[in-house]
């Protein structure tokens, strides 16, 4: 897993913060070309494998206390935008909508397509923020993202490391080479031997560890504000895409699953349905083949329980945890669920989470569950 930032600097124009009354129009425009008077928005764009962390980090920026407007544009993959929104509403506290101002003069945003379109709704609103941070999708190759920066920019990034899962080497590999930091994340969950071992991977550009989740956090002021593309470092981006092809390499078995199910699901029942799915690797698509699982993001209504509850499943590991916000009434309960991963079947795995969790189940057999599958 490969979480990544980079950083850009948008031009924005003088023109409209000009002095309305110039005596000749020749000095007017001598000013502005002499003292540079342009506005830049540094961009930092987070990039990382799924599941690395990205989100967690840029709500911790958002909360955190740091006397900056940042505007915040969160990544969201296919039709699971609502179920992205809700985790960031329960881990901020904050109801994050379109352009939804923050209390602390942050703006937030949710986009598809990797958010680059938002960037230039955003220059209209030039002069709420000093800052941009733009969360990609976990595979996306940052080569191509910053490419399209570039047109008038300079740019600079930060990277968080994970594992490089089978068949996403390329993205992986291309999200270090094109970093500017790397941040290792999540270092709770590995033995400090396994810790040095990637640090010497990576042996350069490594900011920081830290754990978002155990609260070890990296100070702000190392991944804000790097400036690594600026002119004066010498380092254009122009030069270090030169070494990277830009042509996408996205793994084209990788899909994404999403459905939405009315009512509620039994707990027990959704823990056995993820445990087949993420370790017993025993459902099937229409071809036979098992279904792998990279990813998993869902907000759920669990029976009896008020709070709308989120699961978090990255390979092996998953979790279900309570949010902060309650359910409104009872008729408008629902689970929504995204899966990433290989092999996976909508209509599968829908009817599967029908029968086997939802609340009203009847006791059929499952379909695609007919035997486990060899492991890999
Ligand atoms: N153990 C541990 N878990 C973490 C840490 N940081 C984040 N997580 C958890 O990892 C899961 C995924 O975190 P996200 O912030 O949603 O990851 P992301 O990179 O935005 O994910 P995608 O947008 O789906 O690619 C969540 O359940 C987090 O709570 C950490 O340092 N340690
Ligand atoms: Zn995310």
């Amino acid at each position: 897993m490969l979480p990544a930032m980079k950083t850009v600097e948008a031009e924005e124009e003088y023109a409209e913060d000009c002095p309305e009354l110039v005596p000749i129009e020749t000095k007017h425009q001598e000013k502005e070309e002499n003292l540079d008077f342009i506005i830049k928005i540094p961009v930092t764009i987070v990039t990382g494998y799924l599941g690395a962390g990205k989100t967690t980090l840029l709500n911790y920026i958002l909360t955190e206390q740091h006397n900056r407007k940042i505007a915040v544009i969160l990544n969201e993959f296919g039709e699971g935008s609502a179920v992205e929104k809700s985790l960031a509403v329960s881990q901020g506290g904050e109801l994050y909508e379109e352009w939804l101002e923050l209390r602390n003069g942050c703006l937030c945003c949710s986009v598809k397509d990797n958010g680059l379109k938002a960037i230039e709704n955003l220059m209209q609103k030039k002069g709420k923020f000093d800052y941009i941070l733009l969360e990609t999708t976990g595979l996306a190759d940052p080569g191509a993202v910053a490419s399209m920066f570039w047109v008038d920019a300079e740019l600079g990034s930060d990277i968080y490391l994970d594992e490089k899962p089978d068949g996403l080497v390329n993205e992986a590999t291309r999200q270090v080479a094109l970093a500017d930091m790397i941040l290792i994340n999540k270092t709770d969950l590995v033995s400090e031997e396994e810790l040095n071992k990637l640090r010497t991977t990576i042996r350069y550009n490594t900011l920081d560890c830290c754990s978002l989740k155990a609260r070890r956090k990296t100070h702000l002021s190392n991944i804000l504000d790097l400036h690594a593309y600026d002119t004066l470092s010498g380092i254009s981006l122009q030069k270090k895409l030169q070494h990277v092809s830009t042509a996408p390499h996205l793994d084209q078995s990788i899909v994404t699953v999403t459905f939405d199910v009315p009512g509620s699901a039994e707990e027990e029942s959704l823990n056995v349905f993820i445990q087949n799915l993420l370790w017993e690797k025993n459902v099937k698509n229409k071809d036979g083949r098992c279904m792998e699982v990279i990813r998993l993001k869902g907000l759920v209504s669990i029976k009896d329980k008020p709070q709308q509850m989120i699961v978090q499943g990255i390979h092996e590991l998953y979790e279900l945890e309570e949010s902060r916000v309650n359910w409104k009434d009872d008729a408008e309960r629902a689970c929504q669920l995204v899966f990433i991963g290989k092999n996976l079947d909508k209509d599968i795995l829908q009817q599967l989470f029908i029968t086997a969790v939802a609340e009203t189940k009847e006791q059929t057999t499952a379909p695609g569950q007919d035997g486990a599958c060899p492991p890999h």
